[in-house]
């Protein structure tokens, strides 16, 4: 039944649409590096002749967004006129096709838009696939036979590290009390932590209310943006603490401000707030930078990942030492097929994976590769929370649930990414009614 319907399901078209929203026009999501980001998706639609869909999207911000949803009409060439079955029965075949163009690879490769284009086209896929088998995507990747899911990766530039039958070991071994694990998520959720009460350019006020409401709705992590002045910075940090105590958990995220010298002299400052983890002090291109950082201030851990473009940087950045936590990016990477790949390097290198998920519908997706990690790769909850960011999920059809801080189980077949109609409508870019009006307004204004 199952390889039928594959079979059975044709992939006619692919729709693409540039999707943005205005968030930089109220700060949510603004860090020390991106002031004034409109949180932006380049989404896909895989469309079949059985009337399912398979949705997809790559998140960016704003401008960026143009180049993206370019890429990704160009390579949904690999996708049209072919049956979902011929993909999903070799998976890394496919995902070795879209990133070995030979004409697009010269853009990476495996890095920058072409690879964000990848992501999205990859995670539409998936989307499809498990639609098609009637599964969220957590537990079709979860019933999968560790033979089958090792065959969805590419282990090539990473065999050094990790190869395809420690893979399969690891996997294998990790299968027992996967039902005990499940039951603790059906039970509790996935920990989690808020962002949402440190945005850099909300006011000393606004973070002192949203810490406070936070905490009241049983948050006990929280994030704030750093990388302004010193000063700010520490009197930002302790009025989070002032409203949330020294129990509770807080960390800091530059956004890639500093370079290595003045990151780690601004790291050994923060210290003081006692952060959980540093995010991003410097470029995430800086594997060395980064073990250095973490060598010179061994007090605060090391977090890094939302820009690391592939696995072969996590590799890396593994094997150097480099970082104390793991914040894969869902859709930076090569979707699905390269989140297995880091999520399985983490663990043999016995890193937490705490995903990054400050974007629009990252929250979405992070969700399932987090509770299939701990059901079938980590097995561990310990130092592990899924980022939580509270915007722009009521334009999800199957938006993420929070309860106390830990993300409740998604239980509908698919990835949780699919945008309402109405929404792809009313914020299509540029034609959507919200941004007409936004144009109309600036050329009132006479600013356009
Ligand atoms: C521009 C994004 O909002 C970024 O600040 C997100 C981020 O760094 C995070 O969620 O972490
Ligand atoms: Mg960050």
């Amino acid at each position: 039944m199952k390889g039928k319907q594959l079979n059975e399901t044709h992939i006619t078209a692919v729709r693409v649409i540039d999707l943005r929203f205005p968030t930089s026009r109220s700060h949510i999501g603004s860090d020390a590096v991106n002031k004034d980001p409109d949180y932006s998706a380049a989404y896909c639609i895989l469309e079949t002749n059985t009337g399912l869909e398979g949705h997809g999207l790559t998140f960016t911000l704003g401008r960026g967004n143009d180049l993206v949803v370019q890429a990704v009409r160009y390579l949904s060439r690999y996708v049209v006129n072919r049956s979902l079955d011929s993909i999903t029965s070799d998976l890394r075949g496919f995902a070795r096709q879209l990133t070995d163009d030979t004409q697009f690879r010269w853009l990476g490769p495996e890095k920058g838009v072409i690879h964000l284009a990848t992501g999205a086209i990859l995670n539409a896929v998936w989307d499809l696939y498990a639609r098609v088998e009637g599964k969220p995507l957590w537990k079709l990747l979860a019933e999968m036979e560790p033979r089958e899911l090792v065959k969805a990766i590419d282990f090539r530039y990473i065999d050094d590290a990790l190869n395809e039958q420690e893979a399969l070991d690891l996997l294998t071994e990790r299968r027992d009390c996967q039902k005990t694990r499940l039951a603790l998520l059906e039970r509790q959720g996935y920990p989690a932590y808020t962002t949402s009460v440190g945005w850099f350019g909300y006011s000393e006020e606004k973070i002192r209310r949203l810490a406070r409401e936070a905490l009241a709705e049983g948050w006990t992590h929280f994030k704030l943006k750093v990388g302004g002045e010193p000063a700010d910075d520490l009197r930002r940090g302790h009025i989070i603490r002032e409203e949330i105590g020294w129990t509770n958990k807080m960390m800091v995220d530059a956004n890639q401000k500093w370079g290595v010298l003045e990151a780690i002299e601004r790291t050994r400052q923060l210290a003081e707030l006692k952060p959980w983890w540093m995010e991003e002090p410097t470029s995430p291109d800086d594997i060395l930078g980064h073990a250095r950082i973490r060598h010179e201030v061994p007090q605060v851990r090391i977090a890094t990942g939302e820009h690391v473009h592939n696995r072969i940087m996590f590799k890396q950045m593994l094997q150097a030492g480099a970082i104390d936590v793991l914040q894969l990016d869902s859709c930076r990477v090569a979707g699905v097929n390269e989140n297995l790949a880091i999520l399985l390097m983490a663990a043999k290198f016995n890193v937490p994976v705490c995903p990054h998920a400050g974007g629009v519908g990252l929250c979405e997706y992070v969700q399932h590769l987090s509770a299939f990690d701990y059901l079938s790769v980590s097995t561990s909850l310990e130092d592990r929370v899924i980022e939580f960011v509270d915007h722009l999920h009521e334009h999800f059809l199957t938006p993420v649930h929070i309860r106390q801080g830990h993300y409740l189980l998604p239980m509908e077949p698919g990835y949780s990414i699919q945008i309402k109609q109405d929404s792809l409508t009313q914020f299509a870019y540029p034609d959507g009614e919200i941004w007409q009006e936004a144009f109309e307004e600036a050329r009132s204004n006479g600013r356009a």
